[in-house]
């Protein structure tokens, strides 16, 4: 895309943003049904953009971590990816679920196959699958969120953690049903317990932008990271790619490909990764979440990003 496209001065374009979103800030309302996360104050909100040449530009509270929580699903793929590639396909599917992220009504009707690896149904049986490759999956899997956004800081909050595993009803509701129809390996307990600490990891906007950033490279780490290694082939990367434009935003994946144009993974932390392919990755955050459990304020930047620079993919 860099090679088309004009250039385009990010840090003005994130200022102007900053201008437009900093009244606003206090928008939407905390995810509550983690307890422990109802206690994030509400106004606040940073950006970052991280070009594949490795500059990094940002404003706001871009180095302050918050709880990844679903965005976490995306490298939990691609962590699976690694390891088993394109079977994970024949234990879940990569349709728009249509339904709401924490739904146990398809799992049902589809026999215990779950529509897609974003919804939490789906994120279990890759959970699922990284605790049959992995002794201590969830480390595993923080590790290489380390490896990929170059520092060793991210980590898991216990706190986070404990308070989801205490009310994580649903969550077990829906592993007991994946179990019974056979599509969970490990026990449910296991694989519960596992899940809620990969969701607590926290990661700041620029760790999170440059965490992604191999996805708009093809599944390679941008060259100027010293020891960027290939992550997946572009094959793969490409298709995780189309995944998180159809499926990453919850049931609003259509709305939100309508405002933002660009693959996004979005989590109830208030943090959304998107990638413009070929150029960079785009971190945001802010805990206000709107009707469909996106960030408010974090869609409102990403599609004014895309506006001002138009580096969508449409
Ligand atoms: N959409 C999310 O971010 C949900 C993650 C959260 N840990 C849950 O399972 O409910």
């Amino acid at each position: 895309m860099s090679g088309t496209a004009p250039a385009v001065d990010y840090q003005a374009i994130l200022d102007q943003i900053w201008l437009e979103v900093a009244p606003r800030l206090g928008e939407g309302k905390v995810a509550s049904y983690i307890p422990q996360l109802a206690t994030v104050p509400v106004a606040q909100f940073g950006m970052a953009v991280y070009r594949l040449d490795g500059q990094m530009f940002s404003i706001g509270a871009a180095q302050t971590r918050f709880s990844a929580q679903s965005v976490t699903k995306l490298f939990a793929l691609a962590l699976a990816y690694t390891r088993v590639g394109d079977s994970i396909w024949q234990r879940l599917g990569k349709e728009p679920s249509g339904t709401a992220f924490n739904s146990l009504v398809q799992l049902e009707l589809e026999r215990g196959i779950p529509r897609n690896p974003f919804i939490n149904a789906g994120a279990l049986v890759i959970t699922d699958i990284l605790a049959s490759c992995f002794v201590g999956s969830e480390i595993a899997l923080l590790q290489f969120i380390r490896q990929l956004c170059g520092s060793t800081a991210p980590d898991f909050d216990l706190k986070v953690a404990e308070s989801e595993l205490k009310t994580a009803h649903r969550n077990f509701a829906i592993a007991h049903l994946i179990k019974d129809f056979g599509n969970l390996h490990n026990t449910v307990s296991a694989v519960v317990r596992s899940y809620c600490r990969q969701c607590s990891i926290t990661l700041s906007c620029e760790e999170l932008a440059r965490a992604a950033a191999f996805l708009a490279n093809h599944g390679s780490m941008p060259a100027c990271v010293p020891g960027g290694t290939q992550i997946l082939d572009a094959s793969s990367a490409k298709r995780i790619s189309a995944v998180m434009l159809t499926c990453g935003t919850y049931d609003a994946a259509g709305e939100f490909a309508y405002r933002v144009g660009l693959p996004a993974k979005s989590g109830v932390g208030g943090g959304i990764v998107a990638v413009i392919p070929g150029e960079a990755a785009v971190a945001v955050w802010s805990p206000g979440l709107d009707a469909s459990h996106n960030s408010a304020l974090g869609t409102y930047a990403l599609a004014r990003l895309t506006d001002l620079t138009r580096h969508s993919i449409f």
